[in-house]
């Protein structure tokens, strides 16, 4: 039998290597013939890179750069030989950089993510692709935009404080984006508009410490922000609001369609990257997941991405996940067979099952794997 082991990381708890590597270590104990092919993925979020760099090869170039407080962090760019950099948001903006009393999408700032940006176009790559996901930002990529040359300026014309909050009092736009004529490419993980109630303020805020108001305060903001972008910004593509992917990341997707880039799917292009489809045609069983299997993970994460295309060979597909809330219906209608989550699988909530699944996730996965093996092998 030829299983296919393709997660994305557990948010938190575990990267996709080494979830996969807990399943196959399970699977391995129970049906050792199996041909076991394992392929780490990520959508445009944190892992982006490093599982590019294992597919692609390239040159892996460390950045240094800031997080979405401004403090210094470590980045890195990928380099490749055709000319084209990735680079991920998540390790500027990402949400994972932050303590939980830190997370207030008012203030943080997607400033960080232009150090890295520079440093692609500076090593002379002519594509830029940007992986967007995973982020404690909702700037509508307004700290990008300033540490690229682009700074927003209130009605007296001075430079705005960073942050999405203070994107309420923006009323233009200063200097030009110093970018080389460079392509950007925004890799998405959802494909949300920036705007209202499907949009980025409304949907990923609240995970990133946006309470009701400050939804409401931060969605407006975005709205003159992005009215600004069209009026200032040559080249913006009308209705930047409503576009898909321009969500993204708290609007880094809106704020890459404004510099004239567009947006593609992340797991999309890292499918292709690393050869998943003919895996995929190969495959007589397909193993994916990702720290929360939910209603998000259908707008085009990791999970969605491979279920779609194993549904569309007829090859099955099962779901591990730290903790699932999709409904059954709603997973099978995306070409998900089975979904088994840690927190059940560890005698769920309310005998300590959270508490043991984000001890104790490659434990969990490796008697999953062996379960699934004594399931599906034969
Ligand atoms: N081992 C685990 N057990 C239970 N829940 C987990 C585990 N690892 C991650 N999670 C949950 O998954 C969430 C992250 O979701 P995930 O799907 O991995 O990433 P994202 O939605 O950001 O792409 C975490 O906030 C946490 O609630
Ligand atoms: O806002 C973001 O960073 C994402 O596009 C959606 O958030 P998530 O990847 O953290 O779920």
């Amino acid at each position: 039998m030829r299983v296919l082991l393709c997660p994305d990381k557990f948010a938190g708890t575990l990267p996709a290597q080494e979830v996969a590597a807990a399943v196959a270590e399970g699977w391995r104990e129970v049906a050792d013939g199996d041909d076991l092919l394992i392929r780490p993925l990520a959508d445009g979020g944190p892992g982006f890179v490093a599982v590019l760099a294992e597919a692609l090869g390239g040159r892996r170039v460390p950045v240094p750069t800031v997080d979405p407080l401004g403090r210094p962090t470590d980045g890195e760019i990928l380099v490749t030989d055709d000319g084209t950099a990735y680079l991920e948001s998540a390790q500027a903006c990402g949400l994972h950089l932050l303590a939980a009393a830190e997370r207030d999408p008012k203030a943080t700032t997607s400033y960080g993510l232009g150090a890295l940006v520079t440093a692609a176009v500076e090593h002379g790559a002519r594509t830029v692709v940007i992986g967007l996901g995973g982020s404690g930002t909702n700037d509508g990529g307004a700290g990008l935009l300033t540490a690229l040359g682009v700074t927003p300026l209130d009605e007296a014309g001075r430079a705005l404080p960073y942050g999405g909050a203070a994107l309420a009092a923006v009323a233009g736009l200063d200097g030009a984006p110093r970018l080389r004529g460079v392509t950007l490419v925004a890799a998405t993980d959802v494909d949300n508009p920036l705007l209202g109630l499907h949009g980025a303020s409304n949907v990923y805020g609240p995970q990133k410490g946006a309470t009701r108001e400050d939804v409401l305060l931060l969605d407006a903001a975005l709205e003159r922000f992005a009215g600004v972008l069209e009026k200032d910004l040559p080249g913006c593509p009308p209705g930047l609001g409503a576009l898909p992917g321009g969500g993204a990341a708290g609007g880094l997707g809106a704020a890459i369609l404004a510099l004239g880039g567009r947006c593609a799917s992340g797991i999309g292009l890292v499918t292709e990257a690393i050869g998943l489809p003919a895996a995929l045609d190969a495959a007589d069983l397909v193993i994916t997941g990702e720290g929360s299997f939910d209603h998000q993970s259908l707008r085009g994460k990791v999970v969605a991405g491979v279920a779609g295309a194993a549904r569309d060979r007829g090859v099955p597909c099962v779901v591990l996940a730290g903790q699932v809330s999709t409904g059954r219906r709603e997973a099978a209608s995306a070409g998900v067979t089975d979904a088994y989550s840690l927190v059940e699988h560890f005698g769920g909530e309310e005998r300590g099952g959270l508490d043991a699944a984000l001890s104790r996730p490659a434990e969990g996965l490796r008697q999953l794997g062996a379960r699934l093996a004594r399931q599906w092998s034969r």
